[in-house]
């Protein structure tokens, strides 16, 4: 018996995203199926954050549709993306400092409880599902680069999203803080979750990713398995560039 395709979740067709002059994504397509992972890579300025601007609702794209679990989002607001079940965390984590993290983590719950009691539940779940547990009643401007990052990870899914946009998670996150990180993304994956993570750590993308796109100047590059886009020429140079020894 031939072993069906799972179908797609998320369809990006052919998106231009143009601000004034400057048009930072260009005639961009790609589909993600669920419970895939697709890493966005490219160098500063590809457009990645842009294309996650555009799925989530912050930007109407000048032109093309997103299409997510079967409903045409395009013009949908971000309120009404998260309610469809669309999550996403920040390059630069912007937590609210003073609040507690399970306090933080109860601003995404509220998006899915009305009652405070419900969402306080949640929120303790999800910040223990993190492994932010011991910090739960800690103010979140005590904590570190990678406890803010899985601390938007704990609120992106307290919103219960089908699909999880993750920018750069492992981002500034020290090598001892790395593996848990990711390991956590994986888990997310095992828990039925799809994602698209923008992600430079082409460690990281080899180990989690099973497609990538890479970007650059608003347009898709190249598109494969993280082994075939890392013998891409541009790839190899920004790499080199970025991580060489020798110079
Ligand atoms: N609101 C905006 N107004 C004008 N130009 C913008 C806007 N947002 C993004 N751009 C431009 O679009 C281009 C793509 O930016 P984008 O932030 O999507 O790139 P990126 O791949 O995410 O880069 P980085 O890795 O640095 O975050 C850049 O030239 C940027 O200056």
């Amino acid at each position: 018996m031939p072993i069906s395709t799972p179908p797609a979740l998320l369809e990006v067709d052919d998106i231009t995203m143009a601000f004034g002059g400057i048009v930072a994504v260009e005639s961009l397509s790609f589909s993600v199926r669920e419970g895939e992972i697709l890493a966005l890579m490219g160098p500063n300025g590809a457009g990645k954050t842009t294309t996650f601007h555009v799925i989530a609702g912050v930007h109407t794209p000048t032109k093309g549709k997103i299409r997510f679990n079967g409903q045409d989002i395009t013009t949908l607001r971000p309120d009404g993306r998260c309610r469809a079940g669309v999550a996403r965390t920040f390059q630069i984590t912007q937590p609210f400092h003073e609040l507690t993290v399970e306090e933080n983590v109860m601003v995404g719950a509220l998006a899915f409880h009305r009652r405070m009691a419900d969402a306080r539940t949640d929120a303790r779940r999800f910040v223990e599902m993190v492994g932010l547990g011991d910090r739960a009643q800690v103010p979140a401007k005590g904590l570190s680069t990678g406890q803010r990052k899985r601390l938007e990870m704990a609120r992106a899914m307290a919103t219960r999203p089908k699909l999880l946009l993750l920018d750069e998670v492992t981002g500034g996150v020290d090598q001892k803080s790395l593996p848990g990180i990711v390991n956590l993304v994986k888990q997310l994956r095992e828990d039925g979750l799809t994602l698209v993570v923008i992600e430079h750590n082409m460690g990281v993308i080899n180990e989690l990713a099973d497609r990538a796109i890479f970007m650059n100047r608003g347009v898709r590059m190249a598109e494969g398995t993280p082994e075939e886009i890392a013998k891409h020429p541009e790839v190899v140079e920004l790499y080199l560039g970025e991580g060489g020894e020798d110079g």
